[in-house]
This record gives structure tokens, sequence and C-alpha cells, in this order.
């Protein structure tokens, strides 16, 4: 079966976020069901210079008019990955990242970057290269919603669509004057095309228009069909029935691998987690913590209000009064941002906080940290905590998405049979995470039942395995209808 995947961006390519770790590790793991995957991005400036530096074979294959532009694909084999990239220089060759300029606005032509993406994707799905023509369609989040459209609004043949949800809180919303620019035919103005509240809606229109929805874990599948958890989409949501499936996603293993991760400082498994201690040594040293035998909890994350973090920063005093050391790696809204930074310089050799992105330094901080601390609003997935249970850095989380359907509270039945994993707290607040805290203390002064849980944490199934078959089989059912 021949996937066509589209995303914004993919490890380790280019990543802002979660949506890059599955776009760059589920298509391996396809691989092993009988699925060839094609991954199509923008040709970004880091995308083309990895391609140069790799020195890979690149075939060029001339794409006419994209949306009114120029643009060609490079078909190239990178980083184990079969890639397509879009290079329309006048796009995508910007200064900053793939969203933002350097000052962290977004560009404001956002709509046509990623409308010439999707666009360029319709083509390929409908044969623009000779010999290719892709089974089914995988596209991700808003970005490359409008595959779909342009391809249900064709009269051509097409193969079936695949629309995965990362996050619903971002939805490509731009005002109605830009549809005409589009290329669609007016029939798409309209409830069932892309027309949301009088605006374009990029992933309204796909989430029509696809064939079926994925989200990222079963429980929030279920959340985004409710007024509460779906941002506006919820009755187009509801009304897709069966065909919005929540698929929980994996991690690459290979890539987060205690036992063999050359970011970190001693590697280490579970059944020799002495060595495991080096790293946090490391640690301590790497953020000029005093070093002492209490916990370190941890935080890696954008700092924003969907993954409740303006509450970890107001806690900081508290944690340090109950012997907790943090440590902060993330960046977002400058209010919690600023709330880390003064209490950095409250506690400098308490809390230590590196206000940017830096992908090592995730590695080290969860094969450092004791615990990870993600008290979300709401997430569609999440895989710090996944990355957490590989590497036995706890995580305590929220009770909402896939936080829930991928930890087992130790609650007493779970500790009692040596299967818990993480602590659960019921709702994102102030008081229910300072309870959460002290929990996760009194798990941790108990030596052997914190080793335990580390041990049955890391011996979780964060692999993508299970989900690859799901994903393969949806792909499968699709091809037969
Ligand atoms: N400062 C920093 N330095 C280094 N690394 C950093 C970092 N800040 C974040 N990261 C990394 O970025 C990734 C974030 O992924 P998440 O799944 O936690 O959230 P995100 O909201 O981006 O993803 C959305 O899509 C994913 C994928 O489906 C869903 O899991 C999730 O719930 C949804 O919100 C992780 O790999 C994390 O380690």
């Amino acid at each position: 079966m021949k996937i066509l995947s589209i995303a914004a961006e993919v490890f380790p390519l280019i990543k802002t976020g979660g949506l890059a770790d599955v776009a760059g590790a589920l298509p391996s793991a396809l691989s092993g069901h009988g699925c060839d995957v094609t991954t199509m991005l923008p040709g970004y400036p880091v995308v083309l210079k990895a391609i140069e530096a790799a020195g890979a074979k690149v075939e060029v294959l001339p794409l006419d008019d994209v949306l009114g532009g120029t643009a060609r694909l490079l078909a190239v084999k990178l980083s184990g990955m079969k890639l397509l990239v879009l290079d329309m220089p006048e796009l995508y060759d910007r200064l900053g990242g793939p969203y933002t300029d350097t000052a962290g606005h977004d560009y404001g032509d956002n709509w046509r970057r990623f409308a010439a993406l999707s666009k360029a994707g319709a083509m390929v799905a409908q044969g623009a290269i000779d010999g290719y023509l892709p089974d089914i369609v995988h596209v991700h989040d808003w970005q490359a919603a409008l595959t779909p459209v342009y391809l249900a609004a064709s009269n051509r043949p097409r193969p079936k669509t695949v629309l995965t949800i990362h996050n619903l809180a971002f939805q490509g919303n731009y005002p109605s004057g830009i549809f005409p620019q589009l290329g669609l035919p007016a029939a798409s103005w309209s409830i069932e095309g892309v027309e949301y509240y009088g605006n374009v809606g990029f992933l309204k229109g796909g989430l029509h228009a696809c064939d079926v929805v994925t989200t990222v874990s079963p429980t929030y599948a279920k959340e985004i069909v409710t007024p509460g958890g779906g941002m506006g989409l919820d009755g187009l949501l509801l009304g897709r029935g069966s065909r919005l499936v929540g698929i929980v996603n994996g991690i690459d293993t290979t890539v987060w691998d205690p036992e063999a991760d050359p970011a970190i400082a001693a590697p280490y498994s579970p059944a020799d987690m002495k060595s495991r201690l080096h790293n946090k040594r490391a640690l301590e040293g790497e953020f000029g913590l005093r070093r002492e035998n209490g916990p370190i909890f941890s935080v890696v994350s954008r700092l924003t209000w969907q993954k409740g973090l303006d509450l970890v920063a107001e806690i900081c005093d508290e944690l340090v009064e109950r012997g907790v050391r943090l440590v902060v790696v993330g960046s977002g809204e400058a209010i919690i941002e600023g709330t880390f930074q003064a209490a950095h310089s409250r506690h400098p050799d308490r809390v230590g906080v590196r206000i940017g992105y830096d992908e090592t330094l995730s590695h080290r901080v969860q094969a450092g940290a004791d615990a990870i601390l993600i008290p979300s609003r709401f997430e569609p997935c999440g895989l710090t905590q996944l990355y957490g249970l590989r590497y036995g850095c706890i995580p305590v989380v929220a009770k909402v998405g896939g936080l829930a359907d991928t930890v087992v509270d130790a609650n007493y039945a779970a500790v009692s049979a040596k299967a818990a994993t993480g602590v659960i707290f019921t709702s994102p607040e102030r008081d229910s995470l300072l309870a959460a805290v002290d929990r996760t203390l009194e798990l941790y002064e108990d030596a052997q039942v914190w080793r335990t849980m580390q041990a049955a944490a890391m011996k979780a199934d964060v692999s993508w395995e299970k989900s690859a078959a799901l994903y393969a089989g949806i792909y499968r059912d699709l091809t037969k209808e």
C-alpha cells in the first residue's frame, strides 16, 4: 500500500513540537505493516540545508502552477524516509521558524504557504509525478487539511484521505477574502466546504472532506465531540460518528533509548538504575543545582496555558519548601517564562531554567530528573510523558486526553500490583497539583516503591507497534471501500 503523508514538520528535519515526532516516526513503524510511506513537507531553509549536507541523491520534479506560483518537488531519501520536499522559495525561503518570523510573529501569508502545501499534495495524489499514485493520503493538522478539500472538489479519481488532529486549538481560520485565491470551486464556499462562521477554516474544511478523521488518543477523541472540548468543532466531529477514531501516539524507541542515547551522560536500563544516578548528577551540574539527595522534578514543554505551566510556575516556592529541585526547559508565553525566571532568581541553586528549545537537553532532563510535571488543561496525546516512562522519569499528569490513556496512576491497587507508572490528578488546578506533588514525594521516599514504579514505567509499551497496526488497518479498510 502506498501512503502519501503530508505534514508541516517532520523530525529530525524540522521540529517545533509533537507533530514533528509523529510525522517522523510513524512511517518506519508502518513499513512493518505493508505500508510504503512517502512524506511531503515544505522546503524550509533548514530542510534544504539538511538535504545538501547529507549529499543525498535528489530527483527534481517540476510542479506546474501551485496556486499561481512556481514550485518543484525534490524527491530524496533521508534519515530512513522517502521525502518529497516542496521547494517554493517565495513561500518558504524565510529567516525564522516554520510559522513565525524572527520576532515570533506569524507570517502574514501562512494561509498561502499551507494552502500551497495542501494543493501540491493534492496534485501528487492525483498523479502529478509520473509513475506515482498513492492509495491513501494521510494529512496532519490544519496546515495540510486542505488536501482532502482540493481532492473532494475535483472531479477526477482520487485516493481516500485520512486527517489526523494533533491539536484542535490550531484550526487555520482566515478571513473570507482569501477564498478566491485558494483555487477552489465556488461550491466549496459552503457549510460542507471551507466556510466557517463567515471565515475560511482550513481544519474545518478538511474534517468535512476527508474519509476518516483520527486523533491522537481515545480519550481526546471522546473529549472533542463535547462542547467543552470541541473548540467549536464538536458538532461537526460528532457528526462524523465512527469515522472519528482515537489512536494513541507511540514514540521512536531508537531515538529515545536510555540504553543507547548519545545525548545523555551514562546509559542505563531497568536492571542498572545505579547508572541513572550519573545522569542526575550531570543534570545538577548543567543547571547549577545544589547537590543533594532529594528529588528533581522537571518540565520540558511549550510554556502555555494549554500545558498548565502557569500552575507549576506559581508553585515554585512550595516545591522548594518541600525539598524539591526543579529544572525547566521551554519557551512560550512571556508571563510564564518570567515567573519561572523570577523563581530561579529567588532560588538559583534549586530552580534551573532554560528558556528556549534544545532537543538534546530534553533527553538529558528525562534521563536525570526523577519526575516530569505535565498539568495540561487539555492534551490530545502528549509525548513527554511517554519519554518520561521510557526514561524512568515518573510522569505526574492531569487526567486529560492521552495523559489519562498512557499513565497508570499509583493508587493503592496499582502500587500493590507493581503496575503503577505515574501519578494522575483530576483537575489542572493549583491545589490538585500540589496534592499530586505531595503524593509523588511520599512515593519517592519509599525507595523500593519508587524503583518498582520506575521499572514498570520503563517496561511500558510506548512503541508505535500497536498504533501503527491500527493506522494500517484504517488504510486497508479504506482501500476496500
Ligand atoms: N523547549 C524544548 N526543548 C526541547 N524539546 C521540547 C521543548 N519543548 C517541547 N519539546 C518537545 O516537543 C515535543 C512536544 O510534544 P507534545 O506531544 O508534548 O506537545 P505538542 O503540543 O507540541 O503536540 C501536539 O501534537 C502531539 C503529537 O500528536 C500531541 O502528542 C500533543 O498532545 C499535541 O498537543 C516533545 O518531543 C518535547 O520533548
